[in-house]
């Protein structure tokens, strides 16, 4: 079960002066103290903070009314750091510290991660990441690497550095921004994909050894977040070269897989802050959830996968999802969009004074 707040019996009294919590050295007004005068506060760092959901997860954190969190926020390019200042408003240089953090380097995950006071890291959010869409034919093999260095290698490099001390303490949690697509795959989203289904093959590894050294391990499973992420991949698909693609397979891309990408994110796409909130409420979940997907509307997807392990089952669903009830599908889309219209309006309604 998942509940805001701390653990059993974390009853939250005063925040507590700085300098007195180990764990928020450099950062005043960030502890927090229980009824025993525990200190609660916890570090946090999160990689891809320049956009999307890392920014969002880090200013909701770093936002925390009940400053529970220390959040470090890593970017690779420090360039980008604009709207993170700005979003974070008072809380930058109190409860967040923005620091450069680039995943393809081991150099500079070790540089970040030993900056840290005592290094330590209560949470780590690993969370950057790029996509990458296409027709596998014309998907170069130096694309593949990058796209595996940055989603499965990056992840690793995070792992190794904040592991070992998180297993000397017997405490810490590894939350990862995984998706939906790695649970299944999708026309186009062949090497993506691979490199989601890999981030949860490690995963589900490490979750067994880390748990019997009281490090949990958390994959979150997004379905479409309206984010920069999109914008990228249709600049990038935009750039391939289809005039030596077989004609079938040209006009499935082309005609029908991008125009039905653009409309599945226009109807069903979460906003960051939707995916920072379910993210914030796995961190200070009591028990955290090994997996959790935001959106429950892709539960059908894995519960099918379990029901039939020849995988005859799955496939043809999702083809006929895909293929023939494609009309059908697109206008339960329509409506969707209707209502996530309709919600957000009103939502806008209840906000103005
Ligand atoms: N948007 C979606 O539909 C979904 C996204 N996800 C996952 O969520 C995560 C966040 O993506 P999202 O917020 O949507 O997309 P954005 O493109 O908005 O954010 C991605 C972030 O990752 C950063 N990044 C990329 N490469 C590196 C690197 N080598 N080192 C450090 N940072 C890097 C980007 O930095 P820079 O600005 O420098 O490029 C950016 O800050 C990703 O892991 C993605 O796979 C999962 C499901 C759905
Ligand atoms: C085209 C299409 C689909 C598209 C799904 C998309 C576009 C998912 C994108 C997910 C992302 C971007 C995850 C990132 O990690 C469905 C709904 C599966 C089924 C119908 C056909």
């Amino acid at each position: 079960m998942m509940r805001p707040g701390g653990g059993p019996g974390t009853q939250l009294l005063h925040l507590s002066p700085a300098g007195l919590n180990p764990n928020c050295t450099s950062l005043p007004e960030a502890a927090v103290s229980d009824r025993e005068g525990r200190m609660s506060c916890r570090n946090v760092l999160i990689t891809g903070c320049s956009s999307g959901i890392g920014l969002a997860l880090a200013v909701h954190l770093a936002r925390d009314e009940l400053r529970r969190f220390r959040v470090v926020a890593t970017m690779r390019d420090l360039g980008r750091r604009g709207e993170l200042e700005t979003r974070a408003g008072t809380a930058l240089g109190h409860t967040l510290e923005i620091r450069q953090l680039d995943v393809d380097c081991e150099e500079s995950v070790r540089r970040c991660v030993e900056a840290i006071p005592q290094q330590r890291v209560d949470v780590l959010v690993s969370n950057a990441g790029r996509g990458l869409v296409g027709p596998l034919e014309l998907q170069s093999v130096e694309a593949a690497r990058r796209l595996l260095d940055t989603n499965v290698l990056g992840l690793l490099r995070l792992v190794r550095q904040v592991l070992p001390d998180m297993k000397r303490r017997r405490s810490g949690h590894v939350v990862v921004m995984s998706s939906v697509l790695g649970l299944q795959g999708l026309l186009f989203n062949d090497l993506y994909c691979a490199s989601k289904f890999a981030v949860e093959g490690f995963c589900e590894s490490l979750a067994l050894q880390a748990l019997k050294f009281g490090v949990h391990i958390s994959l979150i499973e997004p379905g479409p977040v309206a984010t920069e992420f999109e914008r990228k991949l249709y600049e990038e698909a935009a750039t391939l070269d289809l005039s030596g693609l077989d004609p079938e397979t040209r006009e499935l891309f082309q005609g029908f897989y991008l125009p039905y990408s653009r409309e599945v994110f226009a109807a069903l796409a979460q906003s960051p802050a939707e995916v920072a909130e379910h993210t914030a409420r796995v961190i200070t979940s009591e028990s955290p959830p090994f997996r959790s997907q935001t959106n429950s509307l892709y539960a059908p997807l894995a519960t099918l996968k379990h029901a039939d392990t020849s995988g005859h089952l799955p496939l043809a669903a999702f083809q006929r999802l895909i293929f023939q009830h494609d009309r059908l599908f697109k206008a339960s889309l329509s409506l969707l969009k209707l209502l996530q219209w309709r919600k957000r309006r009103d939502m806008d309604h209840t906000k103005t004074p």
